[in-house]
């Protein structure tokens, strides 16, 4: 049986404005269900290959093609819908702090609300159930009248990864997740993000600096080393001899 594939890099190149080489020449497929970590030092370029997959950055050449589709050109009503497709979560989870986990959650399901009710906070009684159901999820659901300044940092992570969940997301994009978690913080965090992975199926790319939890969690190891994918492996294929050579500098590469 042939895997279907949800993302496709096709000799993509990112010059960013100030000349500065983001991406050169990347071209590899991710099939659907795939959690596939992205390794590589400070500056390799896996925040830019992170953000061309929900178009935050435009490519300069190349194509890319979400659920076979050509994402690179799409505008108003066909962006948003791959947006909704695609959920991303940062390193600084991006809450708004004084909001409660609730508000924050529901949050995720504006794109399809005009405006003025999300404003005043009209959310159906449904999207109310489909919050508590996505911070069920991840464990969060008794914290659901707090604010979001009164949690840890790990655990506003995972309602960053719940109100991802809001949009019914076909991908998550992690780019550093558990860059500024305690040791038990980020496996719980990572722990969400592979169950997601394995029990609704979303395909799943994380950025990682830690290269035990890249093999302890991946699927597939991807490497960048200045712009260039230097290592794809199968995670039954890759050796730590292997990965230490994507953090070689392009020096000593
Ligand atoms: N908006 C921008 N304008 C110009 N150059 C940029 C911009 N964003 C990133 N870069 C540069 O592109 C290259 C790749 O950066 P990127 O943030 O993708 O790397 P990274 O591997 O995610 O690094 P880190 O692990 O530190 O987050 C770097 O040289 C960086 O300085």
């Amino acid at each position: 049986m042939t895997q279907e594939t949800m993302i496709k890099f096709d000799q993509v190149n990112k010059i960013y404005e100030n000349g500065t080489v983001g991406l050169k020449d990347i071209s590899f497929e991710v099939p659907r269900g795939e959690f596939l970590v992205v390794v590589g030092l400070s500056g390799a370029g896996k925040s830019t290959l992170l953000r061309t997959i929900n178009r935050m950055h435009a490519i300069t050449s190349g194509n890319i093609e979400v659920n076979g589709q050509s994402i690179i050109h799409l505008k108003g009503k066909a962006l948003r819908e791959l947006r909704q497709q695609v959920g991303m979560i940062f390193q600084s989870f991006n809450l708004v702090k004084r909001s409660s986990v609730l508000r924050n959650v529901l949050s995720g399901c504006v794109s399809y609300y005009p405006t003025w009710k999300s404003v005043c906070g009209l959310f159906s009684k449904k999207d109310q159930q489909r919050a508590y159901a996505a911070l069920k999820q991840v464990s969060m659901a008794e914290k659901i009248y707090m604010r979001a300044d009164e949690l840890s940092g790990g655990q506003q992570q995972r309602v960053a990864i719940a109100r991802t969940l809001m949009q019914n997301p076909q991908i998550i994009l992690a780019d550093e997740p558990i860059a500024s978690l305690d040791p038990v913080t980020t496996k719980a965090v990572m722990d969400d993000l592979k169950r997601l992975n394995q029990k609704l199926g979303i395909t799943v790319i994380v950025n990682l600096h830690s290269v035990e939890l890249a093999r302890e969690y991946a699927d597939r190891i991807i490497g960048l080393r200045a712009g260039q994918l230097v290592y794809d492996e199968p995670i039954a294929n890759v050796t730590t001899e292997a990965l230490e050579q994507v953090y070689q500098t392009e020096q000593e590469a």
